[in-house]
């Protein structure tokens, strides 16, 4: 599963490519917008492991996406949001798609999945719908849909300011990671509304994360209310970090340790199975090209 700038014809109408997940590195909480959403400073890691998502052109008007995810309605999902709104702003009533996921990451965890596969929706359809949007129209597009969504857009592991839309480019060494993801889902809108969170972390600035302790200079500041609120992902945290360096990744509930080889990844994953269920990847800094 790679992008298609090696392999392709040059006239395509299927694209098979990786939707990938994001790790917050650190997640610092710096203050909070007049209409209430919290301003972040984060560093978001893309990694080589995610969804898999098939799109093939059709030329009939219909947008068809399987299978369902369950107990998500179409309209709800953000991948059949993500095409009708860009064919609704840059395209014609006749451009059409079969779109098919294979769901890897858990939903909620607080790995991007979703603002993910709405983002490799709109660089894919805009590639066979032939629309040649910018960069820039699509990762506008994709804020409308999340606040993850342009990050996944622009394709490069970023340091991300405002509520994670203002995105620099970084380049991160390519670390290894176990992600573990306790089976609990935990509310987004509840972590943010805690009234015992940090909201006024001094941020850190894209410099000092060049230094190589940065992890010790960052944290989560949603993790002391999250391991407070569910005990799975205290219990999670307290196993892995007898094994690495540990963190949630969002507001949870996943959790990533950070390591320097595949094998000792793997042995975190296997020595949590039976709290946790996970996987091991690496880090990117860039997605592969979506062109022809
Ligand atoms: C925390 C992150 O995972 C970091 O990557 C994201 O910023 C979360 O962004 P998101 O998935 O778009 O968040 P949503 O699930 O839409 O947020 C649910 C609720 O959390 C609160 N929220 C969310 C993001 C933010 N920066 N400030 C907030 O206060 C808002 O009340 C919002 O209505
Ligand atoms: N294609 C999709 N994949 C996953 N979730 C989707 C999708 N479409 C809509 N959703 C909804 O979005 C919610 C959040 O899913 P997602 O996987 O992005 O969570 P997350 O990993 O916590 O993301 P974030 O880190 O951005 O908060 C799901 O619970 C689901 O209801």
């Amino acid at each position: 599963m790679t992008g298609i700038s090696d392999e392709a014809p040059a006239v395509t109408d299927t694209l098979t490519l990786l939707s990938p997940a994001k790790l917050n590195l650190f997640l610092h909480i710096t203050g909070r917008r007049p209409d209430g959403y919290h301003l972040l400073e984060t560093v978001f890691q893309l990694l080589d492991y995610g969804d898999e998502l098939r799109f093939q052109r059709r030329d009939d008007g219909v947008i068809s996406l399987s299978p369902a995810i369950p107990g998500v309605a179409e309209q709800d999902n953000l991948i059949w949001r993500a095409a009708y709104r860009l064919r609704e702003a840059y395209g014609q009533p006749e451009m059409g798609a079969n779109i098919t996921l294979l769901k890897r990451l858990p939903m909620g965890g607080g790995l991007g999945g979703g603002s993910s596969n709405a983002a490799i929706s709109l660089r894919a359809l805009n590639q066979l719908w032939n629309l040649q949007c910018s960069e820039d129209e699509l990762a506008a597009l994709g804020l409308n849909l999340g606040a993850d969504v342009p990050v996944f857009v622009r394709g490069r592991t970023a340091y991300a300011t405002g509520v994670g839309e203002i995105l620099q480019a970084i380049e991160m060494p390519r670390q290894w990671f176990a992600v573990l993801t306790p089976p609990i889902a935990v509310p987004t809108a509840k972590i943010f509304s805690d009234l015992t969170l940090t909201r006024d972390t001094h941020p850190c600035t894209i410099r000092a994360l060049a230094d190589r302790g940065w992890f010790a200079q960052t944290r989560n500041d949603c993790e002391p209310v999250v391991r407070q609120a569910y005990p799975a992902v205290n219990a999670l945290i307290e196993r892995m970090q007898n094994f690495a360096p540990t963190r949630m990744t969002g507001t949870g509930s996943s959790v990533f340790a950070m390591v320097s080889s595949k094998a000792e990844a793997e042995r975190i994953v296997r020595d949590c199975a039976d709290i946790a269920q996970g996987f091991v990847a690496r880090g990117i800094n860039h997605l592969p090209v979506v062109s022809s």
